[in-house]
């Protein structure tokens, strides 16, 4: 660890802003002939840790900066506490950047880059002192203020990088990949600090990320992405456990995607595989072609043989914890993870073995 995490003491100025809400209203936007944003419709609450979610290149980082002003103007409105800032320059929109690279500047302290927006704003050299002290200590970086960025870690650049946002004070915080230039063990530890400070400050956040364990374990909700369009939001869980689509279900952790047909039977419905097997499904399924999400832990290996599935081992890969199996079952093959204990065996490639399904944790899907 190389900063102290942020101070759980006394604000010093630095302090709680009045949360606003971020509300995206039918916003586009065109490199060239090229369509990045079709049409994004989100509402981000007051206070809210939210996040952007997707691959490379599904328009997050464009949708970013169209917040913050940044690229060219977009079709549609941004409003911020209710305020349209399409058109508005970004030093008037009042909202903070955190970049990937830290951008600090090489030739300054810790405390005069963290003073720069303030000197900028002129604001009294006193005022000036206590805020950076506060917005230093928030970030766990005090005893830093006289060194230079090139003395500094990059977890130590980066919290730098944060109090220089924090410290003005922004109605809204947009963090774009901030995480991804450090280490993993380093990336743990500054998740949970910058939850921890986020939560301080009140302050409604956006964070960008391809990365789905950091948007799960510190965002209230994430929007996840493809295209251009928002495939889906939600609390992280609530995405994970009801994918709206095969994309979202393989995105966000490990998902077979089984083909199939949904018929509706008397005993209840049925997703009917190809070679005619059934599995019970839940919910008001609509008959006809779909496809049911099944993740691999709700698949087990039935100890007598009677399982509702029965398939042949292709192969195995050790997770540690997990064993994660794939299986062919009719034609397609299914992942199927089972739990590790020490000196226990391995199953075989092409051992039978037969399956079953926890059939009401399967979701399905008509896209
Ligand atoms: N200045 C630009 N000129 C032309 N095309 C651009 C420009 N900036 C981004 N794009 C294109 O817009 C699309 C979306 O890019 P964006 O950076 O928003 O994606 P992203 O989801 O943030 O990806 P990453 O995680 O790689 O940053 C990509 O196809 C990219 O090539």
């Amino acid at each position: 660890m190389t900063g102290d995490g942020p101070a759980e003491t006394a604000d010093k100025g630095a302090g709680r802003v009045e949360p606003v809400e971020i509300d995206i209203r039918n916003v586009s936007l065109s490199f060239g002939r090229t369509e990045v944003l079709k049409g994004i419709d989100l509402k981000i609450e007051p206070g809210e840790f939210f996040a952007f979610l997707g691959p490379s290149g599904s328009g997050k980082s464009t949708l970013l900066r169209a917040i913050a002003g940044f690229g060219p103007t977009p079709r549609g409105q941004i409003l911020l506490g209710g305020q349209d800032v399409v058109g508005t320059a970004p030093w008037k929109r009042n909202v903070g950047m955190v970049f990937q690279s830290y951008a600090l500047w090489p030739h300054m302290t810790v405390a005069r880059n963290v003073a720069f927006g303030l000197d900028e704003r002129r604001v009294p050299k006193a005022e000036t002192a206590k805020r950076v002290s506060a917005a230093l200590e928030m970030v766990g970086m005090s005893q830093y203020a006289e060194r230079y960025p090139s003395q500094l870690s990059g977890g130590q650049q980066q919290r730098v990088a944060l109090a220089r946002t924090i410290v003005v004070e922004p109605r809204v915080l947009l963090l774009d990949e901030p995480l991804s230039n450090l280490d993993a063990n380093l990336r743990v530890q500054m998740r949970q600090d910058l939850l921890k400070l986020q939560r301080r400050l009140g302050i409604t956040t956006i964070f960008v990320t391809h990365d789905q364990e950091e948007a799960n374990t510190i965002c209230d909700r994430i929007a996840v992405m493809a295209d251009g369009v928002v495939q889906q939001v939600g609390r992280p869980d609530e995405v994970y456990d009801t994918p709206a689509n095969a994309f979202v279900a393989k995105f966000l952790g490990t998902a077979n995607v089984l083909e199939g047909v949904v018929e509706q039977r008397t005993d209840g419905n049925a997703f009917v595989l190809p070679s005619g097997i059934a599995i019970p499904c839940a919910g008001d399924a609509r008959a006809g072609a779909g496809k049911l999400v099944l993740r691999p832990q709700s698949i087990s290996f039935a100890q007598n043989g009677n399982g509702s599935l029965t398939g042949t081992v292709q192969s195995a890969e050790f997770l540690g914890g997990m064993i994660r199996y794939a299986v062919e079952v009719s034609g397609q093959t299914l992942l199927v993870d089972e739990v590790h204990n020490r000196g226990s065996g391995r199953r075989q490639a092409g051992e039978a073995v037969s399956l079953d399904v926890r059939h009401q944790e399967g979701v399905l899907i008509h896209d």
